[in-house]
């Protein structure tokens, strides 16, 4: 029997210069590219690979965290699978506006969101005003107790330096596919449509 293909859609998320772009070309291209002009809108690229021993396609969607893009966002929050939601662990605003870019992420799912949460830029030093371990463990925590996720699953990455770039993207693969088994059960058990409240097909 002919093997299902599955695609898998993540969006990366976070504020503007904190280095998404950076991120996705290293995952795309397996390197840094220096003097990169900003984004001036969405980009996204497919990957075929295993994940569990299923043949996936991961689309990954880059997004610029510019205001005039967030004012027309709402199309590309939906129907993801898992969020890359990213901050410069040397930028304080980056890390503050994490919840603004939750608060979004919300609007369009239910239940257990799923998102690997990324603190960019780990190959310069961290200094006093860098975001210390102790207050990222406590906003992950913080999320966790509101029930938004079980578990936050956090990497500090390196575009730069390699770093943990093909892991991040490898738990987000395997997040997005228990998030697409989960969509898809409740559309099979419920297939004359959910009731208002579980929103199904408009969440990510
Ligand atoms: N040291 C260091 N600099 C990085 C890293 N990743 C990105 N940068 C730099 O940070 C700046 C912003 O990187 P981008 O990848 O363009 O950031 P972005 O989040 O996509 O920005 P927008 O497209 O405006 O949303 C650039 O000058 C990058 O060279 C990294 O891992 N280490």
């Amino acid at each position: 029997m002919k093997e299902e293909k599955t695609m898998l859609k993540i969006i990366t998320l976070g504020d503007s210069n904190v280095g998404k772009t950076s991120l996705f070309y290293h995952y795309v291209n397996g390197e840094y590219r220096y003097n990169r002009p900003p984004s001036i809108g969405p980009d996204y690229f497919i990957k075929e690979l295993k994940v569990e021993n299923k043949h996936v396609f991961l689309m990954v969607w880059d997004t610029c965290g510019q205001e005039r893009f967030q004012a027309f966002s709402p199309p590309y929050f939906r129907g993801a699978n898992c969020y890359t939601l990213c901050f410069d662990i040397h930028n304080e605003e980056s890390f503050i506006n994490l919840g603004k870019w939750m608060d979004e992420i919300i609007k369009y799912c239910y239940g257990n969101i799923p998102f690997v949460l990324v603190g960019t830029k780990s190959d310069i030093p961290r200094t006093d005003k860098s975001i210390s371990k102790a207050r990222i463990e406590q906003w992950c925590k913080n999320i966790e107790d509101q029930g938004i996720i079980d578990k936050v699953h956090y990497f500090e990455t390196s575009a730069k330096l390699s770093q943990n770039v093909t892991e991040l993207y490898n738990v987000a693969a395997k997040l997005a596919l228990e998030h697409y088994s989960i969509v898809k059960y409740i559309s099979i058990i419920r297939p004359i449509g959910p009731p208002e409240e579980v929103k199904v097909g408009t969440c990510c």
